[in-house]
């Protein structure tokens, strides 16, 4: 047994009964028949299980360590895989074929994969092929120009936010990637009223356009941001009949889709594609990877897909890594293709020709210089390369918080300098030395003076305004500073031991989708007991607030401390963030620079350093052949 599984409950290692059963059912059919199943198959077959439970999409016979690292011999990779590839359970299909159904499992490119998951990523990379080679035909964009030029003052200054809006003209594919504050969503707002006004200049109906997220709040705060660039648009005068054909609302993937019943389908699917021109998602890093292929594949054919979000932050709980891998796939290539810089020359300017002098300012100097048009096509030429815009300047100021380098530090994994920074005192960042309990003596009441306010608020909206501002968020849920526990414990510091479930004041994360209630994985609620004493757990919305019976509600938990992957998507003026005591390999530098990037204007960072320094040098990685497929069609059309 492995130290680590000691000290950290949460951090597995341990196979799951699913994954022993899913192995045992293959030797028993092998029995019935008289055979014997190799040992290597039915452990790779209990692996490949396993790692879909880990996030990953397949099982890596070359890296078994990735799942568990416990010192154990592993069979030598190419004798696996040759054991493997021998197996009646195991099908081998080419690479755009489907994979046999009569067999769970399937190898390809040195992976193994159950069935399903395989065919999600084949599915989806045939999906996303088949949305970047519908690219709209270069349209004249000239009638656009002086639009263009309102919203995007900067646009031949080589901004990036012009050259997405541009693109999105062009592209029915499109990735628009960027971290906190980088403008995503005030680019959407002002490329789509550059849509509505080109469906106008062209005498076609206004786009109809959905706007979604992978969670209920991520698609509220998707809602709220698009809000405010819209009244900027309409403050700085464009055209208010443009501002107007914008949408107001965002919501669910799952909703979006339809969900039909109790089942994995949705109603909108290949068949039966979403009503829409334009979809536009939010948060895609949290995306998976089957719902990913469901969405992909229900955008029909002619309409656009813009995904915006940020590849460094955590992937997906379940299986995928899949906005990473995408856009990996795409690559970094930041040249205009010679055909698309013509067409776009209306809007973004000529390139400057070599050798000339280009703006002073050398960040802007660097985006001119980016629109040089690429001379030859680069070999390695993704048919996603140029759908792709990485957005770079943060814009969001705040006067008490100075996260940027801090958060791009460890977004580089560079530990030395997130030391040298935390050490320095950064604006609104403090860091509590190998501090393991946010409750000790030293940090009690400054964790939890803002919680007891709200024992003290009766009105709903205020309490949940006030629940919204703090949050302790760590990395693991279970074990001394997991969630589960640390919660508990400000649960009893705020209310007492004896307290009610439900007492006045505390908070609630719902942890599963309600349709019939409108609760979504990750909502936040707010408990408070009337003047009768009964409790009611009140929830935002669009629609103001709402209160629910708590025996009511959808599966649901303590929200003091959450895990850092329950944090995805939502922002908090003031963020606890509690390391392990020891290190795990949940901890890495996305899971940092996720949890550090929820911070609004205050950031308590408590970590020993060689926990810190661990975690930096760590990538949560995950095995999936999504990049590799993406590109290995090109070799294969070229
Ligand atoms: N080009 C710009 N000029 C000035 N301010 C901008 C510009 N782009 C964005 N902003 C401002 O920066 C802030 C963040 O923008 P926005 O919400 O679009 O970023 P985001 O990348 O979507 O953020 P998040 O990742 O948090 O969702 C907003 O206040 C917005 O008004």
């Amino acid at each position: 047994m492995s130290v680590r599984r000691r000290t950290e409950p949460a951090d597995r290692e341990t196979l799951r009964a699913v994954d022993r059963a899913f192995a045992d059912a293959l030797r028993r059919q092998d029995r019935a028949r008289g055979a014997d199943t190799d040992e290597r198959v039915l452990q790779a077959a209990t692996l490949a299980s396993f790692a879909v439970g880990e996030g990953h999409a397949a099982f890596d016979p070359a890296r078994p360590q990735l799942l568990i690292d416990d010192g154990r011999p592993w069979p030598e990779a190419s004798e696996w895989r040759a054991a493997l590839a021998a197996s009646r359970w195991i099908d081998a299909p080419a690479a755009d074929a489907a994979s046999d159904p009569a067999k769970p499992l399937t190898f390809e490119g040195g992976l193994l994969y159950l069935r399903r998951y395989r065919e999600y990523e084949r599915r989806l990379a045939a999906g996303l092929l088949r949305l970047a080679q519908s690219d709209a035909a270069p349209a004249d964009v000239r009638p656009l120009a002086s639009l263009f030029a309102a919203l995007f003052p900067q646009a031949r200054q080589g901004d990036l936010q012009a050259r997405a809006a541009a693109l999105a003209l062009l592209r029915k594919l499109l990735f628009v990637t960027g971290g906190p504050g980088t403008g995503k969503t005030t680019t959407i707002a002002r490329l789509l009223a550059l849509l509505a006004a080109q469906a106008r200049e062209t005498g076609h109906a206004a786009p109809r356009i959905a706007l979604a997220a992978p969670t209920g709040r991520a698609a509220e705060r998707m809602a709220q941001s698009l809000a405010s660039a819209i009244a900027q648009m309409r403050a700085a005068g464009i055209d208010p009949a443009l501002c107007d054909a914008l949408p107001a609302e965002a919501r669910t993937l799952h909703r979006l889709l339809g969900p039909v019943g109790d089942t994995p389908r949705f109603r909108h699917d290949r068949d039966n594609p979403l009503p829409f021109d334009a979809v536009v998602v939010d948060e895609a890093s949290m995306v998976d990877l089957p719902l990913m292929c469901k969405l992909v594949e229900a955008v029909p054919s002619g309409a656009r897909l813009i995904l915006l979000g940020d590849r460094d932050q955590l992937p997906s709980v379940e299986a995928g890594d899949v906005l990473a891998a995408i856009v990996d796939a795409a690559g970094e290539d930041e040249t205009l293709a010679p055909e698309d810089a013509a067409a776009l020359a209306p809007l973004l300017g000529a390139p400057p020709k070599r050798g000339a002098s280009v703006a002073n300012d050398s960040e802007a100097a660097a985006r001119q210089m980016s629109l040089f048009v690429r001379a030859t096509p680069a070999p390695s030429a993704s048919p996603l390369a140029g759908h792709r815009v990485q957005l770079r300047r943060g814009y969001r100021q705040s006067q008490s918080l100075e996260l940027a380098p801090l958060a791009e530090a460890a977004r580089l994994g560079d530990a030395d300098r997130v030391l040298s920074l935390l050490g320095g005192g950064l604006r609104g960042v403090a860091y509590h030395a190998g501090a393991t309990d946010p409750l000790a003596a030293s940090t009690r009441e400054a964790l939890l003076t803002p919680w007891r306010e709200l024992t003290v608020l009766d009105d709903p909206a205020a309490a949940l305004e006030r629940a919204a501002r703090q949050r302790v968020l760590c990395a693991l849920r279970d074990g001394a500073q997991g969630a589960s526990r640390l919660n508990a414990r400000i649960e009893e510091a705020l209310a007492g031991a004896q307290r009610e479930t439900y007492f006045h004041g505390r908070l609630l994360l719902v942890a599963e989708n309600s349709y019939r209630h409108g609760l979504f994985n990750g909502d936040i609620g707010v408990c408070l007991r009337g003047s009768d004493g009964a409790a009611v757990a009140w929830f935002g919305g669009a629609a103001g607030v709402r209160g629910f019976h708590p025996a009511t509600l959808p599966a649901h938990t303590g929200a003091f401390a959450v895990t850092v992957h329950k944090a995805q998507g939502s922002e908090f003026d003031t963020v606890w963030l509690q390391m392990p005591a020891v290190d795990t390999r949940v901890a890495s530098r996305e899971l940092l620079y996720t949890a550090i990037t929820r911070a609004r204007n205050a950031l308590h960072l408590c970590a020993d350093e060689t926990v810190l320094r661990a975690a930096l040098a760590r990538h949560a990685m995950r095995v999936s052949g999504l990049a590799g497929r993406l590109k290995a069609r090109v070799a294969s059309e070229h």
